[in-house]
């Protein structure tokens, strides 16, 4: 038997390239998911082994984060004709090139009936959940509310430092970062009478998502906490508040081989692993929980 290369081609799947626009105090984000592929005379690099023809994916994951500054986001058609077109410059095997991005919309969180300049909610929005549990015996009820899938983003107003370090830290510390969290949160009523269900909600999450946006934050748990604190303020129907988030890590990319600055404007956004935070925010000597939570998973 006797055997020919049949169609190919190769590149870089799924770049998630975060560009911040970050020239004046009122930032711009673009976030995508980009993936590339070269087709043409790539038969040695099957065949033989033969690489030399080969411009590799690394190559081309760096070409996409680099474009994102050199060329700029400001659109996902122009920066995906731009990065084709570099392609076919770069690798002369190469007789097409493919783009594909995939953009994530981005909102900006409404603070006093004003979008935030620096604070952001993913665009498609939260679920929202309640899980009711019945006492026959006592002929109590709970009912335990929220919302998951909740996807917020600061783009600068956030630092990570003066952490614990031994032998086995590598964290630079940081005085500027993204943070970003695809947010759970649970509360739990004081009651089942009297509280307008959806009325509550709406204003819960206002709550949520101004305190994410203005609370300065030193790390994600403080700003759990101003989130959880906010809610009980405003919010005397709520006995607690759980939440659980895990933190959207947004890593600097290293532009300077390139010679290309990157002052926190392109970002690569890690899905796994991540920090999961977690915390409860409780009135002092506040209410018996009884079986609210028996049922609900997923929280400490
Ligand atoms: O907000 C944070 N909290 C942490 O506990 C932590 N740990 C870490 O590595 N980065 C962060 N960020």
């Amino acid at each position: 038997m006797s055997y020919v290369l049949g169609p190919n081609q190769y590149g870089k799947a799924e770049n998630r390239v975060v560009r911040i626009y970050r020239d004046t105090a009122r930032h711009e984000i673009r976030d995508l998911n980009v993936s590339t592929a070269l087709r043409g005379e790539f038969g040695d690099a099957h065949t033989t082994g033969d690489q030399a023809a080969v411009l590799p994916t690394d190559t081309q994951k760096n070409t996409a984060f680099a474009f994102a500054k050199e060329h700029g986001v400001t659109s996902p058609e122009d920066y995906a004709l731009a990065l084709g077109a570099r392609f076919l410059d770069a690798c002369e095997a190469a007789s097409g090139s493919r783009i594909e991005v995939e953009e994530y919309a981005w909102d900006r969180i409404e603070v006093d009936g004003q979008g935030h300049d620096h604070a952001f909610a993913r665009r498609g929005g939260e679920v929202r959940t309640t899980v009711v549990t019945r006492d026959r015996a006592s002929g109590q009820a709970w009912v335990v509310s929220g919302l998951k899938d909740l996807v917020v983003l600061k783009s600068t107003g956030s630092e990570f430092k003066g952490y614990l370090k031994d032998e086995y830290t590598t964290l630079q510390e940081t005085d500027d970062r993204i943070l970003a969290t695809s947010l759970v949160a649970r509360w739990r009523y004081e009651s089942t009478d009297g509280v307008d269900w959806n009325k509550s909600y709406d204003d819960i999450k206002r709550v949520m998502l101004e305190a994410f946006a203005t609370t300065y934050s030193r790390a994600l748990q403080e700003t759990l906490y101003a989130m959880g604190s906010a809610v009980l303020d405003a919010h005397p129907e709520v006995a607690e508040i759980k939440f659980s988030a895990p933190n959207k890590h947004h890593f600097l990319v290293d532009l300077s081989p390139f010679g290309t600055e990157n002052n926190g404007e392109v970002f690569i956004a890690a899905d796994r692993p991540y920090g999961l935070i977690e915390a409860t925010v409780q009135r002092d000597g506040g209410s018996d929980a009884g079986d609210a939570w028996l049922t609900v998973p997923g929280f400490c």
